[in-house]
């Protein structure tokens, strides 16, 4: 029997997304979700095979390799579990790889330490990533693990954009330099809006936009990634769910010496108690819009924070590409949020991109232009689609 799956695995820093995923014809065979990892008692798994029946439950998962054995569990019971013949690899969103890993890479005991290596970069993610590999590992040693990384799609920043002008000497000493991430999502996305536009990728110059719970902002000439907000963690950047994005440096020197906070007590706040929650309480977009409607006054400016930021990335991108023909949004919020496209782009018309009210806020799902005919520059909604671009770039690898 050939072997023509790919499980792809998505772990976040307290869920695990995955994937079953026939490669003959790209379609799904499998969806699911482990959420609230590490949470006392209060895990949820959520699996659906592909045209049957979508099975829940509550489960208790303290870690990610119990949230992977559960997985395991609910695939084995459709007879597609982790030592099915049928399965080709697993391939594994990593979210830093630093400068060592441009491409797919098949995981050994080399490359499980270098991923290690890197946690202190992204320590809400890279530790999630690795256990999701070991365990996937341990369930069955034969099957090929390839790891793809956000990072990857961003290697061919220019220097330029990519150094931070401190002391080049403690910089170079200590990897510091903007990485980015959500790469998978802003590769994927961008090509697809060239394919929407009836164009060859080389051809376009796009700003691709991914607001989901972390989100960042890519600057992509043709096909390549010249620029993108997040830096040498997923901080920086966009006002996102519980990241402040962007904040004047000095604001973690000020905590630590008038406020008294510790190192890690900023860390948590900026990552954890920040974006639209540090601002409104709500780090969820839809309750946000919500409350504003209401009238809430903190979630009004909530938004506008994340708008206001989200406009001003866009700007500084046309300045950075010179040319763009597209605006994309993607994620959750960006293929769901109409009104955070709205306020996205409004006032930027003398620089090209216009929405057109009735395209952005119709029932459609897929890949879609929401700009009237006449705009110079597009703006498209492309729902991302990480876990098979993950699953394709595996598949490759294990065939190469
Ligand atoms: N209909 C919607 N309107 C506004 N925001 C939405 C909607 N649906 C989902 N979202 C937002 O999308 C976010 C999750 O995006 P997603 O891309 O799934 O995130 P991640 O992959 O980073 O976990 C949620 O926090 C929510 O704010
Ligand atoms: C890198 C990153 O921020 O990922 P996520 O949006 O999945 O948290
Ligand atoms: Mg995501």
């Amino acid at each position: 029997m050939k072997a023509t799956q790919v499980l792809v695995l998505n772990s976040g820093s307290s869920s695990l997304k995955y994937q079953l995923l026939e490669m003959a014809d790209g379609s799904r065979l499998a969806s699911g979700l482990v959420e609230r990892i590490g949470e006392q008692g209060t895990g949820r798994l959520v699996h659906t095979p592909a045209g049957g029946e979508r099975r829940e439950r509550a489960l208790s998962v303290p870690d990610h390799a119990a949230a992977l054995r559960a997985a395991g569990e609910e695939l084995a019971a459709d007879g597609t579990g982790l030592d099915s013949p049928r399965l080709a690899a697993v391939g594994h969103r990593v979210v830093h790889g630093g400068r060592s890993f441009t491409e797919p890479t098949l995981v050994d005991d080399r490359v499980l330490a270098e991923i290690e290596r890197l946690v202190p970069l992204a320590p809400l993610h890279n530790p999630a990533n690795l256990a999701g590999i070991r365990t996937a590992r341990a369930l069955n040693p034969e099957l090929p693990q390839v790891a793809v990384f956000d990072t990857a799609f961003h290697t061919t920043i220019p220097d330029h954009a990519a150094c931070y002008a401190i002391d080049a000497d403690v910089a170079a000493a200590h990897r510091v330099r903007r990485y980015g991430f959500h790469g998978t999502s802003h590769a994927f996305v961008s090509r697809a809006t060239a394919a929407l536009l009836d164009r060859r990728p080389e051809e376009v110059n796009v700003i691709t936009l991914h607001l989901g719970n972390g989100a960042s902002a890519a600057a992509v000439a043709g096909g390549r990634c010249v620029d993108t907000s997040m830096g040498l963690t997923p901080l920086e950047g966009l006002v996102m769910g519980t990241r402040s994005g962007d904040v004047d440096p000095a604001v973690v020197f000020h905590l630590h010496r008038v406020a008294g906070m510790s190192v890690d007590e900023i860390d948590e706040l900026l990552n954890s108690r920040s974006g639209l929650r540090g601002l409104c309480g709500d780090n969820d977009m839809r309750e946000v819009v919500r409350r504003m409607d209401e009238g809430d006054g903190r979630a009004r400016l909530a938004f506008d924070v994340y708008a206001h930021r989200l406009r001003s990335y866009i700007g500084a991108y046309f300045a950075v590409l010179g040319r763009v023909d597209a605006v994309t949004f993607t994620a959750g919020v960006g293929e769901n949020a109409s009104r955070v496209r709205t306020a996205a782009v409004a006032g930027l018309d003398a620089l090209g991109p216009v929405v057109d009210e009735r395209l952005n806020t119709a029932a459609d799902r897929g890949p879609r232009l929401i700009s009237p005919e006449y705009a110079r520059v597009a703006v498209a909604v492309v729902p991302t689609d990480e876990e098979l671009e993950i699953a394709t770039q595996a598949f490759a690898l294990v065939n190469a």
